[in-house]
């Protein structure tokens, strides 16, 4: 397995509105080691979601290479960044984005089913990662049915199922209170030390900047150590 968890290189994202162009990322560079945990500040508007999606291959950049354990995730088909982000990366974001028709661990279990392990095997791991994040006795509730905070525990399980190389988490405590902020932030540190797991998070949050290995800060287009 590569040692190399998420290298940009030159990254550049230009929107095009109308007839002038709007320049959101310059050239963005980053190497992410594994197991690292890294914070992403910047102003309201800098960039920062833009990068993550281009990080995860959501979005495509103007320019320049994303390279996510080894292979190059920009400017490949749809099936390939698929089978890249499956393999090799989780996210968590603001939103939870659980699957409402199905239940907290069928939501969990989809990315090893996605991998076409077995039903059973795969509802088992996730029956057993919702435990390890006090979900035990939720596996059957579907989203609805469940507290903001909850719906976000069952969020990080359902990126660390896989234990990817890498977690990509968009202000993943931004919709929750200071409480259950800070129990799904610890969590997710918790987790990502267990597995291995390298760690981006974007945040307003400096409180939370602070507890990551390194702070980067995204202004003018370009990444900075803070
Ligand atoms: N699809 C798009 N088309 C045009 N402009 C876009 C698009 N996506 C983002 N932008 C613009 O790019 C800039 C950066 O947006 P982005 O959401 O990445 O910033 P952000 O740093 O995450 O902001 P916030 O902290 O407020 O969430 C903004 O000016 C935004 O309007």
């Amino acid at each position: 397995m590569s040692d190399q968890v998420l290298l940009c290189r030159d990254v550049v994202r230009q929107f095009n509105e109308g007839s002038s162009t709007l320049e959101v990322l310059s050239g963005v560079n980053l190497d992410v080691r594994p197991a690292e945990r890294l914070a992403i500040i910047g102003s309201s508007g800098s960039g920062k979601t833009t990068l993550l999606q281009i990080m995860g291959g959501l979005d495509e950049p103007t320019s320049g290479d994303v390279i996510v354990g080894g292979q190059t995730i920009a400017h490949t088909s749809e099936r390939e960044k698929g089978l890249l982000r499956n393999k090799y990366l989780g996210f968590v974001y603001q939103f939870h984005h659980l699957l409402p028709e199905f239940t907290a661990a069928e939501n969990v279990a989809m990315p090893l089913m996605i991998r076409r392990m077995p039903r059973a095997e795969a509802l088992a791991a996730a029956g057993k990662l919702l435990d390890r994040v006090g979900l035990g006795a939720r596996l059957t509730h579907k989203p609805g049915e469940m507290s903001g905070g909850e719906r976000q525990r069952a969020a990080v399980a359902r990126a660390l199922i896989t234990q990817p190389r890498l977690v990509l988490a968009d202000e993943p405590t931004g919709n929750l209170d200071a409480g259950n902020g800070e129990h799904v932030l610890n969590l997710m540190l918790e987790l990502n030390r267990e597995f291995q797991t390298s760690l981006i998070i974007v945040t307003h949050d400096h409180a939370i900047a602070r507890r990551m290995d390194r702070i980067l800060t995204l202004e003018g287009g370009v990444l900075n150590e803070a």
